[in-house]
C-alpha cells in the first residue's frame, strides 16, 4: 500500500478513537475556540515576502529534520522574522507533531496558524479551533469534491482560512469553489515524493485570480521566489530550509531580510 493510503487509513482510526473520547461539546469550551481568528490569506495579499514558515520535526521523505528545538522558541522567531504565517504539523505518526504544538505556537505567537494535518472529518476542523488554528490544510488528492466543499464550508463557519492543496490540474478542477481562500500547489508528490516547482508554474495560470496562490515544498532561494512571484504566487510555504538548520528561527529571520532587500 502506498504511504500516503496508510496515512489516510490510520488518521481514520485515529479520529474515530479521539471522537469516542473527547465529545466536540468539550472542544467548544476551549478559550480559543471563541477567539477571533487572524486571516492568512489577507496578510499575503498585503506582503512583500509571502512567506509562511513550517514547524517541522520529521517527514516520511527525510526520517529526521530536527528533534531539538522548541516549538515556542521557533514560533516566536518565525514571529520576529515577519512572517505572513506559521504552519504547525500536528500529524504524530508520520511527521512527530501534535496538537499540542499547535497550542504552544498560539500561546508564543499572534500570526496566523495553519493546523498542517490531513483532514478528512468535520471533528479535525473543531479541533484545529479550539487549539489555536487561523487556517487548516485541504488535500484534494485524498478527498472527493463533496467532502472538499462540507469541510470546507464549516472550516468558514468557524471563521477559519482554508488553503486547498493540489498537485495537477484534475485535482485543481474538481477544487475550485467559493469556500477556499487559497490555492496552493503542492512542488513535492505526495505519492513519490519529487520536487519540481515547475508544477507550480504550469498550473499557475490555470487557477482563478480570485485565489491568494501558494507554492509550497522544496523552497530553499531567494531566486526560487522571484521566479514563482513571476507566475502570480503570493505565498510561499518553507518547512526543511529553516527546519534542517540547528537554529530555524534565525534562518528564517536572515532568509526573510535578503528576500526584502532584494
Ligand atoms: O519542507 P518543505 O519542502 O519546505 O515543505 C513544506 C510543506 O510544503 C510540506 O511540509 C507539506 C506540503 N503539503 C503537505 C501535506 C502534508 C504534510 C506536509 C506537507
Amino acid at each position: 500500500m502506498h504511504i500516503l493510503d496508510r496515512i489516510i487509513q490510520d488518521k481514520k482510526k485515529e479520529v474515530d478513537l479521539k471522537k469516542s473520547i473527547i465529545p466536540t461539546s468539550q472542544l467548544e469550551q476551549s478559550i480559543l475556540f471563541t477567539k477571533p481568528t487572524i486571516s492568512l490569506a489577507d496578510n499575503l495579499r498585503n506582503s512583500k515576502s509571502g512567506i509562511i514558515a513550517e514547524h517541522k520535526r520529521r517527514s516520511p521523505s527525510k526520517a529526521v529534520i530536527n528533534q531539538k528545538v522548541s516549538v515556542q522558541d521557533v514560533a516566536i522567531s518565525y514571529e520576529n522574522a515577519g512572517v505572513c504565517g506559521m504552519s504547525v504539523l500536528t500529524d504524530g505518526k508520520y511527521f512527530g507533531g501534535s496538537l499540542d504544538d499547535l497550542l504552544l505556537a498560539r500561546a508564543s505567537a499572534n500570526i496566523p496558524l495553519l493546523r498542517k494535518e490531513f483532514i478528512i472529518d468535520e471533528y479535525q476542523l473543531l479541533e484545529a479551533k479550539s487549539y489555536g488554528a487561523d487556517v487548516i490544510l485541504l488535500i484534494a488528492t485524498v478527498l472527493t469534491r463533496q467532502e472538499i466543499k462540507q469541510l470546507s464550508e464549516f472550516a468558514k463557519s468557524l471563521q477559519l482560512d482554508v488553503l486547498l492543496e493540489v498537485h495537477n490540474q484534475e485535482e485543481l478542477e474538481k477544487s475550485i469553489m467559493p469556500s477556499i481562500d487559497m490555492l496552493g500547489v503542492n512542488n513535492r508528490n505526495l505519492k513519490t515524493f519529487e520536487v519540481s516547482t515547475q508544477i507550480s508554474k504550469d498550473l499557475s495560470e490555470l487557477i482563478p485570480n480570485d485565489f491568494v496562490k501558494v507554492s509550497e515544498s522544496g523552497i530553499s532561494s531567494i531566486e526560487a521566489i522571484k521566479d514563482l512571484q513571476q507566475y502570480d504566487y503570493q505565498g510561499f510555504l518553507i518547512g526543511e530550509n529553516f527546519m534542517k538548520t540547528e537554529n530555524p528561527g534565525e534562518s528564517c529571520i536572515n532568509f526573510v531580510k535578503e528576500l526584502e532587500q532584494s
